[in-house]
């Protein structure tokens, strides 16, 4: 009998007495069902989880884990029934429980599903060796595929044939980028598993936007990705260009805090904000939030450091490391501005929403309007506009 892996054993996801409901629940003491995925890869390398969910495979059938979940008192949820998920939720453990299957047959048609208690098959669909690694309720470490000692080497190494992996679902591709910039030793990629996406690299275009987006996404909020962003860039993944490549390697440079904001202001330098909404699907939040940091740039770029600490002050940070987007730009002279303006208090619009009423603008789209002018004029005139001056500014726009 195998002995329990002390690194597993421990892990809050398996001591938990909500997480123990479900496991014991789920025959996870036998080993019929398994944590499986992200949350063991990262417990056995000691790596704080930023997504709480626990994925569990199972030999139960889902109808067995539902009626089981149910007479336990569980919430269950059907949530990708057709493929045999259930998700279960027990207290804050939520755990996405899949059960096994067989061999995907077609019948010319149709793809059938067959479940089946077939572990070693159920590690041969996935995408990466470091992916295939099971716990069962004990702790006990289950590894089909060598994928530990890949994991611990920095190898992200596709489960058997790349191609074929790779073809079963093209997101593998950016995936195996993702994991590269996560998981894998830096500079280096197998070269079997990198010659495979590069082959692929020509038939991505009828992935579905949201999901490439939200494996881009995932990899830009790692903290080292430029030499990621360059084997990208050299199959045709990504078209960046090599000056805005050597800025998104010297933002990350010494940088602690690499923000999405900033690196997505990279990609809508180079590819417009159109172009980017459709490659990726962004929210108007993550647009807004990119298209700040390039106007502030653009402000620094042209000596309105102020203006840009008045308007953007959550950009600035970012906007100063990627001043190299705007290569005429002199960084060294404008940080030192940056620098030596930091203890100088932003100023404040002297004008009100109560100055308007005085006047007699009542509260509204039209108050807005007019404070909006006043405020640009106030920011033209490098913020010296004074308070009377502006309200009789305000009085004349409104007299029109
Ligand atoms: N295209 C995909 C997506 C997922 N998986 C498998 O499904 C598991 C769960 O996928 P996901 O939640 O996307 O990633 P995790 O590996 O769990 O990593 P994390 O939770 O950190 O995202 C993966 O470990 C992998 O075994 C796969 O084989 N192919």
């Amino acid at each position: 009998m195998r002995e329990p892996d002390p690194r597993l054993a421990g892990a809050s996801w398996l001591t938990a007495p909500e997480a123990r409901a479900v496991f014991t629940l789920l025959d996870g003491e036998e080993g019929r069902t398994r944590a499986v995925g992200g949350v063991v890869r990262d417990t056995l390398i000691g790596r704080a989880r930023t997504q709480p969910d626990v994925d569990l495979a199972t030999e139960l059938l889902p109808d067995e884990v539902v009626g089981r979940a149910e007479a336990a008192g569980i919430a269950a949820f059907p949530t990708g029934i057709a493929h045999g998920t259930v998700t279960l939720k027990s207290g804050n453990f939520l755990a996405e429980v899949t059960t096994l299957r067989e061999d995907v047959e077609t019948d010319g048609r149709h793809a059938v599903v067959r479940f089946g208690t077939d572990w070693v098959r159920d590690a041969e669909r996935r995408d990466f060796t470091m992916n295939a690694l099971y716990a069962d309720a004990a702790g006990r470490l289950y590894d089909p595929l060598g994928g530990l000692e890949d994991l611990a080497a920095g190898r992200v190494r596709f489960v058997g044939d790349a191609d074929r992996r790779i073809a079963e679902d093209r997101l593998r591709v950016y995936r195996f980028f993702r994991f590269a910039a996560g998981y894998g030793t830096p500079f280096g990629v197998e070269n079997e598993g990198f010659s495979a996406v590069a082959r692929a690299a020509g038939t991505l275009g009828g992935l579905s936007a949201e999901r490439v987006g939200a494996e881009m996404k995932r990899l830009l909020t790692l903290p080292r990705i430029g030499w990621v962003l360059r084997l990208m860039e050299s199959i045709g993944i990504i078209a960046l260009g090599a000056e805005r490549l050597a800025c998104a390697e010297a933002y990350e440079e010494g940088n602690p805090a690499p923000t999405l904001a900033g690196r997505l202001a990279i990609f809508l330098d180079a590819m417009g904000e159109g172009g980017l909404r459709r490659a990726w699907r962004l929210s108007n939040a993550e647009l807004l939030e990119a298209g700040q940091v390039l106007e502030t740039i653009d402000l620094l770029a042209r000596g309105a450091v102020d203006e840009a600490r008045y308007r953007f002050p959550q950009a600035i940070g970012d906007a100063v490391r990627l001043l190299c987007l705007r290569p005429g730009a002199d960084a060294g002279a404008i940080n030192q501005q940056v620098f030596e303006r930091k203890g100088i208090s932003v100023p404040r619009f002297p004008v009100s929403g109560g100055d308007m009423v005085r006047i007699g603008v009542s509260p509204g789209p039209e108050m807005g309007r007019i404070l909006r002018k006043l405020e640009q004029k106030w920011i033209e005139s490098g913020f010296t506009l004074e308070r009377e001056t502006l309200i009789k500014f305000a009085v004349k726009l409104h007299e029109i």
